[in-house]
């Protein structure tokens, strides 16, 4: 039998190391932070807990390459999901270092999963707003996506077309804003996934994630670090929890920080 690593260790070195540094922000209520970071070191990267209220966050962000900001209930989402978070030093210094609402095809690379996507569409890092699933109910499942566009950071090493597997998890998942914003993603190429066979939350127009106009900040609602080693992942034809959809997230990152020529 496969002898699997251990759940929650994000160090164990299977992959070489590439000599990125990803980051990935702890809240209070932040529930993912340990997958994230360990699909950061399957992938190949170097690890590096974040923390919200960080004394010196500018500087902190300096020392590393790119971000992930988590699924969770920061801040108990009280408010609104995403609400009180928005206010972290943290997520100051990371709205600067990503370019503001515009973002910046060469500066931070961000990825907000679930809780991290509602965390920046709060902050106005990408437009848009998540209110409760249609349903009124938590959903969690695995879900099969569409990659709309691979002209982001976090999606290049996907194939445009592709249908990946991923889980989702939310209660405040369904993606609502006007219609006129709605056309502007659309005409951009900026809805980067869609929920496929099913829309399990209302989401205006089956979008599951999208980026900002320079495709440096990346928002979705299902989980890619759930999706990222044998025996966890969603099931497939290879076996049961066999999918790995999700590290192409993390693969795609370093791929475009490796284009840039260095690592911070
Ligand atoms: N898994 C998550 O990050 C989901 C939590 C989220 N606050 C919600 O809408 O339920």
């Amino acid at each position: 039998m496969t002898e699997l690593p251990l759940i929650g260790d994000y160090s164990t070195p299977t992959t070489p190391l590439s000599g990125a540094r990803i980051g990935v922000i702890t809240f209070p209520g932040t529930l993912d932070d340990v997958d994230a970071l360990r699909a950061v070191r399957l992938a190949g990267a170097e690890p590096v807990s974040l923390w919200h209220a960080d004394a010196d966050p500018q500087r902190t962000l300096a020392g590393v390459d790119a971000v992930v900001i988590p699924g969770g209930f920061s801040y108990g989402d009280y408010l609104r999901a995403g609400a009180i978070a928005r206010f972290a030093p943290m997520m100051d210094a990371v709205a600067t270092a990503a370019g503001g609402p515009e973002g910046d095809a060469d500066g931070l690379p961000v990825l907000g999963i679930c809780n991290g996507f509602q965390i920046l569409t709060e902050s106005h890092l990408l437009p848009g707003s998540m209110v409760k699933n249609d349903h009124l109910h938590f959903i969690c499942r695995d879900q099969e996506l569409v990659v709309e566009s691979t002209d982001t950071v976090w999606t290049r090493d996907f194939e445009q077309g592709q249908t990946i597997t991923v889980p989702l998890k939310n209660q405040d998942g369904q993606y609502v804003a006007d219609e006129t914003t709605l056309d502007a993603l659309e005409a951009e190429g900026r809805v980067v996934f869609r929920y496929q066979g099913w829309n399990p939350n209302g989401s205006r127009r089956d979008i599951a994630g999208i980026a900002n106009p320079a495709g440096n900040v990346v928002g979705l609602m299902p989980h890619p670090e759930h999706a990222v080693e044998t025996g966890f992942g969603p099931d497939t034809a290879a076996g049961p929890r066999s999918g790995v959809d999700g590290l192409g997230f993390f693969t795609s990152v370093l791929t475009t920080l490796a284009s840039r020529g260095g690592h911070a």
